[in-house]
């Protein structure tokens, strides 16, 4: 962030606090304006080469590919404390524990990624979307897992369409086809990008090209069945970081019964539920809330001996028909959990709740939406669950006074 002349806040990308740079404004607002480092004048120690050849040529993939991880962690954390602060409202009088830190899910930043969705040109070469534009970059991106992308554009997905890439726990590699989605005839150019990349796989039919469209993953004690296109966590150590870290944290929370009833809501396939049952606690019964019937089918697959009860529908609606929980397990999408969901769990009383997020500024307003019903925060961390990259995920676990 620098300042104009005139005081405005400038969005500069590609610059890092401290560092001098010459750049180019793209866009002004009455508030602030966004700009792109076009030289570096005096540069950051903690800026190194970019990592990420296809983030180096535009693509939006590793967009912090030039900053070291440690910072990259270290930026993190700030960026976490700051919107617990001003959007969680946590401070000095709050009885939270001290900001979160943000923690690496293995050991090396790149090849964590088991999942990925890339364009198909009209000629067939297959890419990532240039930032902003519909453009394709086919130099390879550094995230994705071994064997990924090894001969993607083989695989024969038809111009136009995408291609979704996984990799099962086993090692198998699963291709499939997105159609080709309809052009939008206005808009401009980042318009039409947008809604390309942001259009869902529902409306779209697939074509398996590769495996069997069904992925194998292994977590702990259960192996699911997952839907090539279905939800899977992208980082290949983030399903067993993520069940441990809600293991423990419920691990932790004092005066809990015996025949523990549990909420996984926004559950996906049960893999964070599933924790619960391969620890020592005495878990009775889980309520699994999703609206992806093939994430509920790979449940039912998966754990189907276990005593676990899986309901398609919003978490908003659902949980009102639901039993009384001990702990609720909350893992929504980007945008939250919501007020009005926040408030329909804290109505059922729980003694602990362990909060899931992938948007820190969700998150943070979420942990304040529980504190104005009572609970407090007790634990909380961060993970760098996208490396090279701005997005994180974190963890906290609330309970009740
Ligand atoms: C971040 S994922 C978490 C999935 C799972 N907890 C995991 O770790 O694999 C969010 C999940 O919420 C589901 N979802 C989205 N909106 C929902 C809603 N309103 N009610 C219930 N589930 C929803 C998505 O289909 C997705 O599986």
């Amino acid at each position: 962030m620098a300042h104009a002349d005139d005081g405005r806040v400038v969005f500069v990308a590609g610059a890092l606090p401290g560092e001098r740079v010459r750049a180019r404004i793209d866009e002004q607002k009455a508030a602030f304006a966004r700009a792109v480092t076009l030289e570096v004048l005096d540069a950051s120690p903690h800026r190194i080469d970019p990592s990420c050849p296809a983030s180096a040529a535009g693509a939006g993939c590793c967009d912090l590919s030039y900053v070291s991880a440690e910072y990259a962690r270290e930026l993190h954390a700030g960026v976490l404390a700051d919107v617990l602060t001003r959007l969680g409202r946590f401070g000095p009088d709050d009885p939270a524990p001290a900001a979160p830190t943000v923690t690496a899910l293995g050991p090396d930043a790149d090849g964590w990624r088991v999942r990925t969705r890339l364009a198909v040109g009209a000629d067939g070469a297959v890419g990532l979307r240039e930032r902003g534009s519909s453009d394709l970059i086919t130099t390879p991106c550094v995230a994705p897992v071994d064997g990924l992308l090894a001969g993607a554009a083989a695989l024969g997905a038809v111009p136009g369409s995408e291609l979704v890439l996984a990799m099962g726990s086993d090692g198998r590699r699963h291709a499939a086809q997105l159609s080709p989605v309809a052009r939008p005839r206005r808009g401009g150019r980042r318009a039409s990008a947008q809604r390309a990349r942001h259009s869902a796989g529902r409306d779209r039919t697939t074509r398996v090209l590769e495996g069997d469209g069904a992925v194998t993953q292994t977590v702990g004690g259960h192996t699911w069945s997952i839907p090539v296109t279905g939800f899977w966590q992208a980082h290949r150590s983030a399903p067993a970081t993520y069940a441990e870290t809600v293991r423990r944290y419920v691990g932790a929370v004092d005066g809990l019964p015996a025949g523990l009833r549990v909420w996984d809501l926004y559950g996906g396939a049960g893999v964070l539920g599933a924790g619960l049952l391969d620890g020592a606690l005495p878990v009775a019964h889980i309520d699994l809330v999703e609206t992806d019937p093939g994430a509920l089918a790979a449940a039912a697959d998966a754990l189907g001996d276990a005593p676990v009860t899986a309901h398609r529908g919003d978490s908003a609606a659902v949980i009102g028909g639901l039993s009384t929980p001990d702990v609720v397990i909350v893992d929504p999408p980007r945008r939250g959990a919501g007020a009005a969901v926040v408030a329909a769990i804290a109505a059922a009383q729980p003694r602990a709740v362990v909060h899931v997020g992938c948007d820190a500024a969700a998150f943070a307003r979420d942990l304040r939406d529980y504190v104005t019903h009572g609970y407090r925060v007790t634990a909380w961390q961060g993970f760098d669950a996208f490396p090279r990259t701005r997005h994180m995920e974190a963890i906290a676990l609330l309970e009740s006074p």
